[in-house]
């Protein structure tokens, strides 16, 4: 038996009407890429502006994948974040330096991987499974085989990888997860493919929506 109501991280935010969008229409979390190379990574401006935007009880999420501690330092001295999120080879105690709950962000290629982060993160406040791919940390679009995931979980699992109105309601049958997360699958399509960092309103209402459709019959 999983939460009574899977929580939702809108991931990949880099507009304030995005943001907005996310918060009205019920969005649990959205998160903020700090990673240069990404396509949806946010400057300082762009964050600060996103962070006054959002309203109370939806929890503002920072991304960063190997930063230095000045790094996350210079964010946090501009940006309120309320959660982080570490997607590279950081160890525990780097991420639990910031006075900040944190979670981690695991690619998965098979059920040892979940098995072993949940015991060398057991520090974190949650642990985020995603879709393993040797060149990128994450925002892949792509999912993974659900069937590795345990049942037995010391922490709370955010499922993300390639989540999209389409899946998310048999994913969170299958999987019971504490949350779900998405970038992909809620962005604005372009000629090739998604516009990274423009999100498509009616897709994050039909995936939110979705979330609560399969919470309501299970
Ligand atoms: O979005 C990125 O470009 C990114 C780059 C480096 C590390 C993490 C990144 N994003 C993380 C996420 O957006 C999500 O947590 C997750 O990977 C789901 O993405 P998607 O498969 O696109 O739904």
């Amino acid at each position: 038996m999983g939460p009574v109501r899977t929580r939702t991280k809108i991931c990949g935010i880099a507009r304030v009407e995005d943001a907005l969008v996310a918060a009205d229409a019920g969005a649990d979390a959205i998160g903020l890429v700090f990673y240069g190379p990404s396509p949806r990574a946010v400057t300082l401006e762009q964050a600060v502006q996103i962070a006054e935007a959002v309203p109370a009880f939806v929890t503002l999420t920072g991304l960063f994948v190997n930063p230095t501690r000045m790094d996350v330092e210079q964010v946090l001295a501009r940006v309120p974040l309320d959660l982080l999120q570490f997607h590279g080879d950081e160890t525990q105690d780097f991420c639990g330096q910031f006075h900040r709950r944190w979670i981690k962000a695991v690619r998965v290629r098979g059920r040892d991987d979940i098995e072993s982060a949940f015991v060398d993160w057991n520090r974190a406040s949650g642990l985020l499974v995603d879709a393993y791919d040797p060149q990128r940390y994450g925002g892949t679009g792509q999912s993974f085989d659900w069937s590795v995931i345990p049942e037995q979980r010391p922490l709370p699992l955010i499922l993300a990888g390639g989540l999209n109105s389409a899946n998310v309601a048999t994913a969170i049958r299958q999987v019971q997860p504490w949350g779900v997360d998405v970038s992909g699958g809620v962005e604005a399509s372009g000629p090739e493919g998604t516009r990274k960092g423009i999100k498509d309103a009616a897709k994050i209402t039909e995936f939110l929506s979705e979330v609560n459709r399969a919470n309501q019959t299970d």
